[in-house]
């Protein structure tokens, strides 16, 4: 059975002090990866178990609040990306056969209103596991310049111009995610937790608890699993970076199917994800890159083309946040 690479980023630490050799082997590397199956596993990434834990145990307690509770942080409107916060009801957002088993809560820097009296260290907690999100997915960005040769290594991270500046709006939120069990009555067949998708914007972090079912689906149309692993992260990457490197980096469609064992299938599950993307504003002007023989090929098989104009970031994710919510 095929594996998701994993990723070590233990040589990975500051870019103006590591050997230079080791980023640009790890960026082309990834740039294979990327390319081919689109997910990969990161071990060593610097992020504390503490940091993950506590925004693990916000998740399990935001979602066993009384419904009267949630509901007041209901997201105020999802065809918005300065308020795309809050939270979102059982059904609400669906890709493909969803049975209704998933709900979720976003949170972004600056916006939305959080609950810190019903939890108390809510935002502390989240906005801590937010630096640390930013930084490793700093350094992704810059082993994906690095991969594609391009000459500014801080090409993607000038791009998301709100990490440094509060006059911008980004596009990167963080979403709590909860699966109930499975209550074997209610399961229509065919059901998924979530459906096939792709993600939106341009890099995702995805922390997974142990129950399992994530799977990404390969060139051959395989569904590979993604097993977790302890402490790991899963990275992804979406729509708008294929966009931007002309399908060098591929956005991967993957689902979270029902797991088979019984013991699983009474367990819930709960993941929390980071969503990077550039600016709301940004012009993503795809890049010119010139391809691998290898990566030619593979992009031709999957019939895929890709327009060189240039796109409003927002524009372009927001057409697939329409499609979701308006099932
Ligand atoms: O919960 C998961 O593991 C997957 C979530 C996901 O793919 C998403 O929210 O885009
Ligand atoms: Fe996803």
């Amino acid at each position: 059975m095929e594996q998701i690479p994993i990723i070590d980023l233990n040589f990975i630490k500051d870019y103006s002090k590591d050997s230079e050799e080791q980023w640009v082997s790890l960026g082309y590397e990834i740039r294979n990866v990327m390319g081919r199956i689109g997910f990969i596993q990161l071990i060593n990434h610097g992020i504390p178990e503490d940091v993950v834990n506590s925004v693990f145990e916000l998740n399990q307690k935001f979602f066993e609040l009384p419904n009267a509770t949630k509901i007041k942080f209901t997201k105020p409107n999802s065809m918005e990306m300065t308020s795309y916060y809050g939270y979102t009801k059982f059904g609400e957002e669906t890709f493909g056969k969803e049975f209704g088993n998933r709900e979720s809560f976003d949170w972004i820097e600056g916006h939305g209103v959080y609950p810190d009296e019903e939890l108390p260290n809510f935002s502390v907690a989240i906005k801590l596991f937010h630096e640390h999100c930013k930084s490793v997915t700093k350094k992704l960005l810059r082993l994906f310049a690095l991969g594609l040769g391009l000459e500014d290594v801080d090409f993607f991270v000038k791009r998301n111009k709100h990490w440094d500046d509060p006059d911008f709006t980004g596009m990167s939120n963080i979403r709590l995610a909860y699966y109930p069990k499975i209550q074997e009555a209610n399961i229509p067949a065919g059901a998924v937790r979530i459906g096939e998708h792709t993600d939106f914007i341009t890099v995702t972090l995805l922390f997974q608890d142990e129950a399992g079912g994530l799977e990404a689906r390969n060139l051959n149309g395989d569904w590979i699993p993604v097993t977790p692993i302890k402490g790991g992260i899963v990275v992804n990457t979406g729509d708008l970076l294929e966009y931007w490197t002309s399908g060098i980096f591929q956005a991967t469609p993957h689902r979270v199917v029902i797991p088979e064992s019984e013991l699983l299938k009474a367990m819930p599950r709960y993941s929390v994800v980071f969503f990077d993307g550039p600016e709301i504003n940004a012009t993503v002007t795809p890049l010119k890159i010139s391809k691998t023989e290898e990566e030619e090929e593979r992009i031709a098989k999957l019939g895929k083309t890709y327009p060189s104009d240039p796109v409003n970031a927002r524009e372009h994710v927001f057409r697939k946040v329409k499609a979701a919510y308006a099932k």
